[in-house]
């Protein structure tokens, strides 16, 4: 069996008044992040990750920010669109960890409906969906509420 990893890494800008949407759900929150799609920086640093595990470019590569088409897109779209293409090249998921960069909220009381949500799309088993969370402690632009930041690995296996 042929095993390998990825990364991911993403960030996108909060701002007032936004719905904010993190691991495929709303978030209750006075900002949001402002992207092309639904900006769901989890989604897609997730996304980002699967794709590097399979030489398979990144997730503007496949959904260009030029393109109107991804204009306010689900990105759970996008999510199962990565998962079609990865188990066209004949992987599977083994395991992903992830880590949201948050001031506030806290986000911890979510990730239980994050984890579901997102097993859900990519067909794996929940407990093969780790997200965690820290702040910056108030430091640069995370600290100081200006943007959400996320990282992912992935394990992906091809029999
Ligand atoms: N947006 C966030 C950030 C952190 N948490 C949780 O709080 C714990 C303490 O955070 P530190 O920055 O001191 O690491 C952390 O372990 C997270 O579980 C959170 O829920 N939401
Ligand atoms: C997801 C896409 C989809 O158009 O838009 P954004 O929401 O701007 O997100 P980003 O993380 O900058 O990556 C790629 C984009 O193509």
């Amino acid at each position: 069996m042929k095993i390998r990893v990825g990364f991911g890494y993403d960030v996108h800008q909060l701002k007032e008044g936004l719905p904010f949407w993190l691991g495929g759900i709303e978030v209750p929150h006075t900002h949001g992040a402002l992207g092309h799609s639904d900006a769901d920086v989890l989604i897609h640093v997730i996304c980002d990750a699967l794709l590097g595990a399979a030489n398979l470019r990144d997730i503007g590569f496949h959904f260009p920010d030029t393109d109107a088409q991804y204009k306010g897109i689900d990105s759970k779209k996008l999510l199962a669109e990565v998962m079609r293409i990865l188990r066209a090249k004949g992987y599977e998921v083994g395991n992903i960890d992830s880590t949201i960069c948050l001031e506030r909220p806290k986000v911890n009381p979510h990730i239980p409906a994050m984890r579901t949500v997102l097993a859900q799309v990519m067909g794996v088993d929940e407990d093969d969906i780790s997200i965690k969370a820290t702040t910056t402690e108030k430091l640069g632009f995370v600290g100081r509420q200006e943007g959400v930041a996320a990282y992912a690995t992935v394990l992906v296996t091809k029999a």
